[in-house]
């Protein structure tokens, strides 16, 4: 079992606020509630995971903290900016400047280079004086200066995740939010992500968070968020569960046990 190492963090400022938020979504007649009631804050500098069974609301929940889709009650501020108060285009703008977006399926164009890839935000923002040293020194701290020049096809699992991650950080974003960003990856290319992303939090003062159903990964944050049947159903810091055995063995006392795997 990775060790990982025990942090304290300053949670001065609160970097996002999920306040009362419900989302249902309906197909038809049909409406299923993916989200009741939910209220919670991430510090500035923090680095939480977001944990629950298979269709607990997670991915919902960070899409509403993203501003990829608005909730039906309740509301988002990210930042210090209330995201219903935007219309959809400047809820575009806000999302492009201040979120950066980490899909499991990394999500880079194939026929672009590493290079394009991570640039693509500033070139869809229409930004037209890069500063491509900024580009050199964020591909250094990430592992991937040497692979800038080659397309998504040439490079690992891993170094997709890499510049997937440099992409998503490229505007510096107030906050990242990453979705199974392990979910395609082996265990140990995972834990390699997971570290980067301690070390983004711990030496660049990041906010992060990850959406997960690996106590594994959610043992290199420094707080827990577990979501049962769209509500949140227990909050804990890493801190106080030792090692990623001991998080996994309170996680599954809340929730059950483990999901049988899909054949
Ligand atoms: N676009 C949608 N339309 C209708 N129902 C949806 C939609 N997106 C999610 N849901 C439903 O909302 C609930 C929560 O889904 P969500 O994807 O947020 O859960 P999750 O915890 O991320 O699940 P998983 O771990 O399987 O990705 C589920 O019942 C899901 O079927």
């Amino acid at each position: 079992m990775t060790e990982f190492p025990q942090r304290t963090t300053s949670k001065q400022r609160t970097m996002a606020a999920v306040n009362h938020v419900s989302k249902v979504y309906r197909q038809g007649d049909r409406s299923v509630a993916a989200l009741l009631d939910v209220c919670l804050t991430i510090a500035d500098g923090e680095f939480v995971a977001v944990m629950g069974a298979s269709g607990s609301g997670k991915s919902t929940l960070m899409h509403l903290m993203a501003g990829l889709t608005r909730p039906t009650n309740g509301d988002v501020t990210i930042d210090g900016q209330k995201l219903e108060s935007l219309s959809d285009r400047k809820l575009t703008h806000f999302r492009r400047q201040h979120v950066g977006l980490v899909f499991q399926a990394f999500n880079l164009i194939p026929s672009l280079t590493a290079r394009d890839n991570i640039l693509f935000p500033l070139f869809a923002a229409g930004q037209k004086n890069i500063d491509e040293s900024e580009l050199d020194d964020l591909a250094d701290r990430l592992g991937i200066r040497d692979r800038l020049t080659h397309r998504p096809d040439s490079l690992s699992g891993g170094e997709q995740q890499r510049v997937a991650i440099a992409r998503a950080l490229i505007t510096n974003p107030a906050v990242m939010f990453a979705d199974e960003p392990t979910g395609s990856l082996d265990s140990v290319t995972g834990q390699s992500i997971c570290e980067l992303s301690r070390r983004l939090c711990d030496n660049e003062k990041r906010t992060i968070v990850i959406v997960t159903h690996e106590p594994s990964v959610a043992a290199w944050a420094d707080r827990v968020i577990v979501l049962k049947d769209g509500k949140v159903l227990n909050e804990f810091a890493t801190a106080d569960h030792g090692d990623a055995q001991s998080l996994a063995t309170h996680y599954h006392r809340l929730v059950g046990p483990r999901e049988p795997a899909i054949a």
